[in-house]
């Protein structure tokens, strides 16, 4: 569903886990820095506004989106985290790059979850515009760094669950 029919920032906060004893990575693209790190601030307020402790949230920085998977890897590879979750911006250019760096991001972050079995979140915005990047970085849309921080909580949390009987499947997100 585009973002313009479904603000980045909203969610239902009621089905929302306690992130008190989860532990996060943060891994944070440089390029477009005003963007990257206004994805930052909102993922960060999000996790501790869900009981995450600052000391329990490791953050990376790496050059550009395209080394967010290896920066994922290298941080979970230091320390034991529930979630890893990564931001960057990647503004459409003249050529083709940026779709190389995309689905690269993309593939590269779904192999490491499916190998590892720990959620990595692919806060990526993809737009063609700067004004776009803006627009979902705290603009009209929300903020992706929001909904990155979100799925992070849901997707540890899921992982930590004990198979006790049945739950029911809420539809909300
Ligand atoms: N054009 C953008 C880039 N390009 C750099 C690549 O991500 C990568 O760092 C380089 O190709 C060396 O491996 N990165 C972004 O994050 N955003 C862009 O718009
Ligand atoms: C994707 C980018 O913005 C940059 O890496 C390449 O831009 P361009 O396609 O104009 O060379």
């Amino acid at each position: 569903m585009a973002s313009a029919l479904k603000n980045l920032s909203t969610y239902d906060d009621s089905n929302i886990p306690d992130a008190t004893e989860l532990s996060f990575g943060i891994v944070v693209a440089d390029w477009n820095r005003d963007i990257t790190h206004a994805l930052y601030e909102a993922c960060m307020e999000t996790l501790l506004k869900h009981g995450a402790k600052e000391e329990n949230i490791s953050v990376a920085q790496v050059p550009g989106a395209f080394e967010l998977p290896a920066g994922a890897r290298i941080l979970a590879g230091r320390e034991k985290l529930d979630a890893v979750i990564c931001l960057g911006c990647v503004i459409k250019g003249e050529t083709q790059h940026d779709e190389y760096i995309n689905n690269a991001v993309a593939q590269g972050l779904m192999n490491l979850s499916i190998s590892t079995g720990r959620p990595f979140i692919f806060g990526l915005l993809t737009p063609n515009t700067h004004e776009q990047a803006v627009d979902r970085a705290g603009g009209k849309h929300g903020n992706k760094g929001v909904e990155a921080a979100v799925t992070a909580l849901r997707m540890a949390a899921l992982r930590k669950e004990k198979p006790e009987g049945k739950k029911s499947i809420g539809f909300g997100n």
